[in-house]
């Protein structure tokens, strides 16, 4: 049994998450840490059955007073890496689903979690579809030379464009060797119209009331299109990955990026 302490505990994917850690696992809820709800009980807020579990708004205040074996961290992309620093220095497992991090950020998260002898899954998507989407896209970009990624999420999201297609991105460039233009001069006649650019892809995102988390990979060639494309109807979607994590998390060693890595 593994003392859980979710930070972003009030927040969309942190409220599933506590729900889940409480009546899906073995393991123990011991804290939570959010900017809301400071002081409460989030077993109440939440309606869940069980002991008293305080929400503390600082990361090492909660860690002092809970002394977690595990936090899972949904929170914002400004703050996720003074979180992992903090869990990681105080030598506990961290398992993260915040956005933002950097490939210069997981080489330093590597090294911290290595110099303190405790372990750090990373996970762009929890979402086994997700990730299946993905895996499938790396694996069609052998065949294609052109590319582009649709990203769409609910209109809530901060940050763009999403972790997911960042790292889709990633992965398809390491097996397309030519995705980097078609040598057209193109006319953006609107800033932005034809997306971001990540690895030599195009990203588009579009944030909309009634969606949750989609992505589409749209390969393009002579005559042909192939699209891969994966939804996340609910939260729910990206429970399974986190519970696995949790089960993962201490066979692991050192740092782990991305879900497929441990299924
Ligand atoms: N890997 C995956 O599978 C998934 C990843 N995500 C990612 O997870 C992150 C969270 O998403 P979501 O739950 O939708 O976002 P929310 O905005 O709903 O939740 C974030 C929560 O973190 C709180 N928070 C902000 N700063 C801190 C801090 N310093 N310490 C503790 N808590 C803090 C926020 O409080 P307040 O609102 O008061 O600032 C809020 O309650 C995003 O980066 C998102 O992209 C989302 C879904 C799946
Ligand atoms: O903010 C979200 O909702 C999601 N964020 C992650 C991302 O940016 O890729 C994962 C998923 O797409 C949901």
């Amino acid at each position: 049994m593994k003392r859980v302490l979710v930070n972003g505990a009030m927040g969309k994917m942190g409220q599933e998450v506590v729900k889940t850690v409480v009546e899906e696992t073995e393991d123990l809820l011991v804290g939570a840490c959010d900017m809301k709800g400071i002081g409460e009980n989030i077993m109440d807020l939440l309606g869940l059955k069980g002991d008293r579990v305080t929400i503390y708004g600082d990361l090492t205040e909660a860690i002092q007073k809970t002394n977690p074996d595990v936090i899972i961290d949904f929170t914002i992309p400004e703050v996720v890496m003074n979180n992992i620093k903090t869990g990681l220095s105080h030598k506990v497992h961290m398992i993260v689903g915040t956005t933002g991090i950097t490939e210069v950020d997981l080489k330093e998260i590597k090294d911290l979690a290595e110099a303190n002898n405790v372990n750090a899954l990373i996970v762009p998507n929890f979402a086994i579809g997700a990730v299946l989407m993905m895996e499938f896209s790396r694996e069609a970009a052998r065949y294609f030379k052109d590319v582009e990624i649709i990203e769409l999420h609910h209109n809530q999201k901060i940050d763009a464009p999403s972790g997911t297609s960042i790292k889709t991105a990633e992965l398809i460039n390491r097996n397309m060797n030519n995705c980097e233009n078609n040598g057209i001069n193109e006319i953006e006649r609107i800033k932005g119209a034809r997306g971001g650019n990540k690895n030599g892809v195009n990203i588009h995102s579009v944030r909309l009331p009634g969606l949750v988390a989609h992505q589409e990979v749209i390969f393009g060639g002579e005559g042909q299109t192939l699209t891969i494309r994966h939804d996340s109807y609910s939260r729910k979607s990206f429970m399974p990955g986190v519970k696995l994590a949790l089960k993962k998390i201490t066979d692991i060693n050192g740092l782990v990026y991305g879900l497929e890595k441990i299924l």
